[in-house]
């Protein structure tokens, strides 16, 4: 599997709550959000929100969407709207794909003049159980929130410490206090206890690793060729081809359904691969640009994974915000095509891959760390570069092939992550291709995701699906690519259980006639 870069120190990911004689170990029951357990009605939600006084109340113009207002006059919340939750994943792992409740989506401000909190973050918040889940979206890190990105039991334990009476505006507002000074907020900031200690040395952590990132986009920033492409809060109906911003922005006439992106969606595996027009060639244009120009300043940026040589990642050069909004543009048309990992996406890595003589040629077969992957080309002329799709891992098709998907600029192809894919060698001229993937933490928690079943494999595997960093077998049918040698016999699949019948790992050496 293709795996992005950690963004976080093992120190930081390894430790997520602390204990302190002073933290209280009252449970939160104070907390109202179970009244709107109860139920999980929307109107119970919109009761409890207006009672907390802090938010105001109104409806959006999507038919879909309780838009719980942008909140005048209170610096904390930025924006907080209810949505209908797609999905929710109970303690035993299994996943409801129409549970009934509802998610509560908040833009939290930062402070100007925080080190790395000074642009807001994104917080959900569902009202399942008795205590509300809070998750922390956004591309920082904060200390002691883990890779999962939910607060710690410290912070629940001193928010409850704090009396009775909790809304979701006091809520907020603790969070936000965490976030900007966990030491502060956990009455540590002053303490030599060992605890203490470790919590300031992970605030040191936090600051580097999020300024090593925010000083490369704020350098860049002013140099911008298309500031545009960083404010953007809203995106351009420009960019976008008229058909496809249509379907994609149904606004109050239409339905967000698969019957209206029939029009635009071109199904090229039944259920699996589907492609549309996603960016005019003016605007695939103008994001290169911007690529190159971001090249040819020289600033640092993360590699957007081990094979990708010369892939920049977007967020790390300020395209956040963008990315923020394309992943919201697509997320219903994720949902319909691929309910469960389509739903409720709530973090992405988004990277450009690019490929030219000298370069990077082609990418070998794998599946990605993404629940549903987007993967849009953006030029430039090419010959060539196949995208090679062959089965879903774990299923007895995994190494067979199934489909060559050919790019065509300004178009999208979408897959499960979990479908093993590869490029082709590029043979003239230079592609890239800016990859979306999504993630679910909700679809993360299921037992489908978390122990997917593993079947035999078929029949022997089809050449073009052979992976030279997975594969056991794949010498065993080609060679190694030059400089490529040093896999082997360092691959996993497949695993012994789903060995296909005649099955001959590539060490296999027969044993000389007596
Ligand atoms: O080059 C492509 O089209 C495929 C890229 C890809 O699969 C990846 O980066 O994960
Ligand atoms: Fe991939």
């Amino acid at each position: 599997m293709l795996a992005r870069p950690a963004m976080q120190t093992p120190r930081l990911l390894a430790r997520t709550s602390i204990r302190g004689s002073r933290l209280a170990k009252r449970s939160l029951v104070q907390l109202r959000a179970e009244k709107v357990a109860a139920g999980s009605k929307l109107g119970a939600l919109k009761a409890f929100l207006s009672a907390a006084g802090g938010l105001l109340l109104r409806r959006s113009k999507s038919s879909r969407l309780q838009d719980l207002g942008s909140v005048s006059g209170k610096d904390f919340v930025l924006r907080a709207r209810a949505e209908k939750s797609p999905i929710a994943v109970d303690e035993e792992g299994e996943l409801d794909l129409n549970p009934g409740g509802e998610d509560l989506h908040v833009l939290l401000a930062g402070r100007e003049d925080h080190d790395y909190f000074c642009s807001p973050v994104p917080l959900r918040l569902r009202f399942f159980g008795q205590v509300p889940e809070v998750r922390v979206g956004g591309q920082l890190a904060f200390p002691l929130v883990g890779a999962d990105r939910r607060l710690p039991k410290a912070f629940w334990d001193t928010f409850a410490a704090q009396g009775a009476g909790h809304d979701v505006a006091e809520l907020l507002r603790a969070v936000r206090a965490f976030l900007l000074d966990p030491a502060g907020y956990l009455g540590l900031a002053d303490s030599e206890a060992p605890e203490a200690r470790r919590l300031q040395t992970w605030c040191r952590d936090a600051a580097r690793l999020n300024g090593a990132r925010l000083d490369v986009v704020r350098k860049y920033r002013p140099q911008a060729r298309f500031p545009e492409l960083f404010d953007a809060s809203t995106l351009r109906p420009e960019w976008f081809p008229a058909e496809t911003w249509q379907c994609l922005n149904p606004g109050l006439e239409g339905p967000a359904d698969l019957v209206a992106w029939s029009r635009i969606l071109t199904e090229h595996a039944p259920k699996e691969v589907y492609s549309f027009p996603l960016f005019t060639e003016e605007f695939c244009d103008m994001l290169l640009e911007e690529v190159f120009h971001f090249y040819s300043t020289g600033l640092p940026a993360r590699r957007p994974n081990s094979m990708n040589n010369y892939g920049i990642i977007l967020s790390d050069i300020g395209l956040e915000p963008f990315i923020d909004q394309l992943q919201g543009l697509l997320q219903p048309m994720g949902r319909e095509l691929f309910p469960g990992p389509g739903s409720l996406w709530d973090g992405h890595h988004c990277f450009i891959v690019r490929y030219r003589e000298g370069e990077d040629l082609g990418l070998d077969m794998h599946t990605d760390d993404s629940d549903v992957t987007f993967n849009i080309c953006l030029g430039l002329d090419f010959q060539g570069a196949g995208l090679q799709f062959c089965g879903q891992v774990g299923s007895p098709e995994h190494r067979q092939h199934a489909l060559t998907y050919q790019h065509r600029k300004g178009h999208c192809v979408v897959h499960l992550g979990k479908k093993r894919h590869g490029a082709d060698d590029i043979t003239q001229g230079e592609r890239l291709n800016l990859i979306l993937w999504n993630h679910s933490s909700e679809y993360r928690k299921s037992r489908g995701y978390r122990m997917p079943p593993y079947a035999k494999e078929s029949a022997a595997p089809d050449k073009v699906c052979l992976s030279y960093t997975h594969d056991r077998d794949f010498g065993t049918f080609k060679d190694y690519p030059e400089g490529k040698g040093h896999f082997r016999g360092r691959g996993w699949c497949p695993p012994t259980q789903a060995e296909y019948p005649g099955f001959k790992p590539e060490m296999f050496r027969a044993s000389k006639p007596r």
